[in-house]
């Protein structure tokens, strides 16, 4: 179906460029001049998107926008303005504008944003947020509101963001809405926790190495920054990385180039990188353990992420989102009786909305009703599995204790079972970080060798698949 679009520019060469850009990318396109004309316009058809000049005429475009959004609510509005100020940027997504635009513009921008303003119609209002339809952020709370308006500045620049808040709070998850929704998206998204990775090899793991860097690297190894060409890097735990790293990748960051570590080259990469963290880098900083300059490059645009706790009315959609995705993974399709969602409403959450997340998991495989009730959601509020303190090791004893849950161990194979799925990824990891090298993965392990190739040959793991090529 041909989507239509309303242009609003009292600029006619301004008018005719953008027009002929809309028509190409497969838009009708309506033209009006004027507020008045607009309105008519809107009144009399149905559009898929609305760009709208600032100034005309018989008025400013910008201050009218509350009521065409109140008649409107799923008409996406973009932008364009001659008044390049910060204010009118303001003023045009705090009424709800899908995109701004200053003048002079990039008409490629401008129509890729409408294709993208078009494309989301039904799904979502002007947010980045649609609980129906898979995109990924839930909340409709008015910290939440600020999230979305700083994504949606985000998403057609190439701005260093920075995603503070505290574990589990889905700092990921927007930087995985930034990349999906904005003009990166059909490049990688490639994420790097810092905290994950080894110290020695964290400069190997982003800037690849030659072969012979260093003992252990036999072959040539691509990094992360070259894997992200074209895309977006996210960078997660970036207070917990090593110093010499943070040098190289302040370096990497200015240049625009890496070099493999080992290499002599320069490389050439187009990285949009997104970061991440959960500590405060401001004492870090004062101490020397984190970059100031480094912090500042990251820094351009930082969204905090406000904790669960002070969200509450975001508990309920949550927990309904998660209760929804059960279902896709092969839990009981249950729901929430309304006590129930008080007493979550209620908690203090330091795992956040990962905490949440398993909860709701359990609570959709434990109840023994249909409707979960408040006396189950206590329950299980009660057992130790709630996270004592919000760090990784309580998520990864939660995600356990929810995968026991879920089986039938009348069998007698428990322990077993729980085993192998404790080492399986420890194998796999110790491989990795070996290249598949058997004889240092069973040194990391602290392992006899042929205890490690039994094991392996048991789990049918093949360590050839982690030599690096
Ligand atoms: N607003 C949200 N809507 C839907 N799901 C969410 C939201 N926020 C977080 N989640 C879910 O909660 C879980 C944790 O989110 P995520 O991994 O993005 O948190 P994080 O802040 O990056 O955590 P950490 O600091 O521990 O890495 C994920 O399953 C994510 O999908």
């Amino acid at each position: 179906m041909t989507r239509r679009a309303l242009l609003i520019e009292d600029d006619t060469a301004i008018a005719t460029v953008i027009r002929a850009g809309l028509e190409a990318e497969g838009f009708a396109v309506e033209a009006q001049d004027s507020v008045a004309g607009r309105d008519s316009s809107l009144a009399a058809g149905q559009f898929d998107v609305m760009l709208t000049d600032v100034m005309l005429s018989d008025g400013d475009g910008i201050e009218t926008l509350g009521e065409v959004r109140k008649s409107y609510p799923d008409l996406p509005i973009i932008i364009l303005s001659a008044q390049n100020t910060l204010d009118t940027a303001v003023r045009a997504t705090d009424r709800g504008a899908f995109e701004y635009f200053p003048k002079p513009f990039d008409l490629n921008e401008v129509v890729r944003a409408a294709r993208q303003a078009a494309d989301s119609v039904g799904k979502s209002s002007a947010e980045v947020e649609d609980p129906g339809d898979g995109l990924p952020l839930i909340g409709r709370s008015a910290a939440m509101q600020d999230v979305y308006r700083l994504i949606t500045r985000v998403l057609h620049n190439d701005l260093s963001v920075l995603v503070l808040g505290e574990s589990g709070t889905g700092k990921e998850l927007v930087a995985e809405a930034i990349h999906e929704l904005g003009s990166r998206k059909t490049g990688p998204f490639i994420a790097v926790n810092a905290a994950a990775i080894p110290r020695e090899l964290i400069e190997s793991e982003l800037f690849g190495h030659e072969k012979g860097a260093f003992t252990g690297a036999t072959t040539r190894n691509i990094g992360k920054f070259e894997q992200a060409n074209g895309g977006t890097l996210f960078l997660d735990e970036i207070g917990d990385m090593p110093a010499e790293a943070q040098t190289r990748l302040l370096r990497a960051l200015q240049a625009g180039r890496i070099r493999r570590v080992g290499g002599s080259q320069e490389i050439s990469v187009d990285v949009r990188v997104i970061a991440a963290t959960n500590r405060d880098l401001a004492p870090m900083i004062a101490e020397g353990s984190f970059r100031e300059d480094l912090y500042y490059r990251l820094n351009v645009v930082p969204i905090q992420l406000p904790p669960l706790r002070d969200r509450a009315g975001d508990v309920e959609p949550l927990a309904k989102h998660f209760l929804k995705l059960a279902t896709t993974e092969g839990l009981p399709a249950r729901t929430l009786s309304d006590d129930a969602v008080r007493v979550l409403a209620d908690q203090p959450w330091r795992g956040n909305v990962r905490e949440l997340r398993n909860l709701v998991y359990r609570a959709a495989l434990l109840s023994r009703d249909d409707v979960i009730d408040a006396e189950t959601v206590a329950g299980l509020l009660d057992t130790s599995l709630q996270v004592a303190d919000a760090d990784e090791v309580g998520d990864i004893e939660m995600q356990i204790a929810n995968w026991l849950g879920a089986q039938n161990f009348a069998d007698g194979s428990l322990y077993q079972q729980a085993a192998e799925k404790l080492e399986r990824p420890v194998f796999q990891h110790a491989l990795k970080t070996t290249g598949g090298n058997q004889l240092k993965a069973a040194q990391m392990l602290g392992i006899n060798r042929n205890t490690l190739r039994k094991r392996l040959q048991e789990l049918q793991i093949d360590p050839e698949q982690f030599s690096r090529s």
